[in-house]
């Protein structure tokens, strides 16, 4: 590194003073944090997408979001060249990048960590990065924030993409580095056509059904319904009403949005007894999470949520039928059979659980995040992983795409029409359809809905594929959540001692109880969950886990 670049860093570095005091931690998604501590948090991760584009030689994405949390609040998060999430043995030098005390500090980290990993400053290869944030008002001077950090690095080249939602800007820079076309109208045409085809695809027979074409979208108030809105105008055979599209003067995440819609089981603000049976979906913040509901007749507030784990079981069965479609009948000399993997993690419903299995699926678990739960699912030719809470998506390996391709050519010229090929033409339509780089509600939706008319399924036929078991969420405030340690995909307390045994001896007092604890990754709080055959039982266990954490973390309250 010359001196011109080091003291380019010094001087600009020296604009951005830490926030006294302030620990900070990349998380489960980036840094997360009220917006006001987060301006030299914010320049300190545009230096590091900036190495890191210079390291991988490749487009970085940045986003400005903090997703579900409270509109006060904001966050960073970087999107690697294949559009997925930073690369994890990257974060401990984040860490060390936003907690660095002053200038000199920081250039040093840099220095010591560009001579380790080799990165190279020497002008061949210019940094460049894609930005995006989402509607919060905090946005806009991160986002100068994020740029002067960017710009710290001699030649660096930044793209504001302008307001987004999370899974666009990582599609972005998926296709950026893919040398494909990448723009908001590119990404929108590419769902909307691959939409249109696997309706096209529909079997004339299962056209006339119980289905209504009206779907009832809550927006959050945030990006997701804005984007929504532009949608609509291009889509045909589907009737979007978005309530909640921020264009009302609500609050961002305020009692709307798909985080409190699956976590409170209540509909949100604007739905009521007007919507009952109708088929309702809520997305979150930044449009990377995706819940359906719908309002039962007679019901106060109460909804039937069907979650993530029941998108992700609609998403297996529909892959699977054409798979054995497609495997059953193998024409030619081009067979092969596709692995097939489903990904959760301990929030999913132990009856999702169950339900997927008895398909003859397999089921895998990770820890909370979808940078493990992605990893994992990229191991198979076809992996599905999603949050109970509605994050996921379908990915298809490239081996695979490629001989799908092949496959497809070849029954074109033997069998064109067939549903040897209509099976084929579907899968690669999905591919394109549901964002291979991170989950994505605009296009988890359009899929949905796709197959939903495909199947010929009303939302209520959909959510009796099985029987959640009653669930139950809390938070606990402690003194430090760090003090709690988990092993087993986070299902097992390592630390502090002896609490896991006390948990199990609540767990045993319940008929099909389970229940585990895990400091969360995005707010301040140690998260409870629990299941049991009732509601009454899972509040009941709920809460004496809770108590549990209280007692052996001290300080604690209930947000
Ligand atoms: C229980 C829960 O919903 N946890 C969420 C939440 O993480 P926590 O680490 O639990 O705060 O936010 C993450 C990012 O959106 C998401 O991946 C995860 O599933
Ligand atoms: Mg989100």
């Amino acid at each position: 590194m010359d001196d011109k670049q080091r003291s380019l860093l010094l001087e600009s570095s020296s604009r951005f003073p830490p926030p006294p005091g302030a620990k900070l931690s990349y998380g489960t998604a980036g840094f997360r944090a009220d917006a006001l501590i987060l301006q030299s948090t914010v320049f300190r991760v545009g230096i590091l997408a900036a190495l890191r584009s210079l390291k991988t030689q490749s487009v970085i994405g940045l986003m400005i979001t903090a997703s579900h949390n409270k509109v006060s609040d904001n966050g960073i998060k970087i999107a690697d060249p294949c559009g997925g999430m930073l690369s994890q043995d990257w974060e401990p030098f984040a860490d060390e990048l936003a907690n660095a005390p002053d200038p000199q500090t920081l250039l040093s980290l840099i220095i010591e960590f560009a001579k380790k990993e080799k990165i190279s400053f020497d002008g061949a290869f210019s940094a460049e990065i894609l930005l995006g944030r989402d509607t919060r008002p905090s946005g806009e001077s991160l986002l100068e924030a994020a740029k002067q950090g960017i710009n710290s690095i001699v030649g660096a080249v930044v793209h504001d993409m302008g307001i987004l939602t999370t899974p666009q800007l990582h599609w972005m820079v998926r296709a950026r580095n893919k040398g494909l076309k990448a723009t908001e109208a590119d990404y929108f045409g590419q769902l909307l056509s691959s939409f249109r085809c696997i309706m096209d695809l529909i079997p004339n027979e299962r056209k006339i059904n119980e289905i209504e074409d009206r779907l009832i979208v809550d927006g959050a108030n945030g990006v997701g319904g804005e984007k929504l809105e532009a949608v609509k105008k291009m889509l045909s055979g589907l009737v979007i009403e978005v309530l909640n599209s921020g264009k009302e003067g609500g609050i961002l995440n305020e009692g709307v949005g798909a985080d409190f819609v699956q976590k409170e089981k209540v509909v949100p603000h604007g739905f009521g007894s007007n919507h009952e049976g109708i088929r309702c979906a809520s997305l979150d913040g930044d449009a990377d999470r995706l819940v359906y509901f719908s309002v039962p007749s007679n019901s106060s507030s109460k909804i039937d949520l069907v979650d993530g784990d029941k998108i992700l079981s609609l998403f297996a069965v529909f892959i699977k039928e054409q798979l054995s479609i497609l495997e059953g009948d193998m024409k030619g000399n081009n067979n092969y059979k596709a692995r097939l993997g489903v990904v959760q993690t301990a929030y999913a419903n132990g009856a999702s659980t169950d339900y997927l299995k008895h398909l003859g699926l397999e089921v895998v678990f990770t820890p909370t995040g979808v940078k493990y739960l992605h990893t994992r699912a990229a191991q198979y030719d076809i992996g599905i992983y999603f949050e109970a809470n509605g994050h996921g998506t379908i990915l298809f390996s490239e081996h695979y795409l490629s001989w799908l391709e092949a496959k497809n050519n070849e029954l074109s010229s033997i069998s064109q029409g067939s549903e040897l090929q209509t099976a084929a033409l579907r899968l690669l339509a999905v591919s394109k359809l549901i964002n291979q780089a991170v989950g994505d509600a605009l296009s988890g939706l359009l899929l949905v809905e796709a197959i939903l008319q495909h199947m010929g399924w009303s939302i209520h036929r959909w959510s009796e594929l099985y029987q959640d078991l009653p669930s139950r969420q809390l938070k606990v405030k402690v003194v430090d959540r760090t003090a709690v340690v988990t092993a087993n995909a986070e299902t097992v307390v390592v630390r502090p001692p002896s609490l896991q045994e006390a948990i199990n001896a609540e767990i045993a007092k319940y008929t099909r109880g389970r229940s585990f604890i895990r400091p969360s990754g995005t707010e301040d709080v140690i998260r409870v969950y629990a299941e049991a055959s009732t509601q009454e039982e899972v509040d009941n266990l709920a809460n004496s886990v809770a108590e549990l954490v209280d007692q052996f973390l001290g300080g604690g309250s209930f947000p």
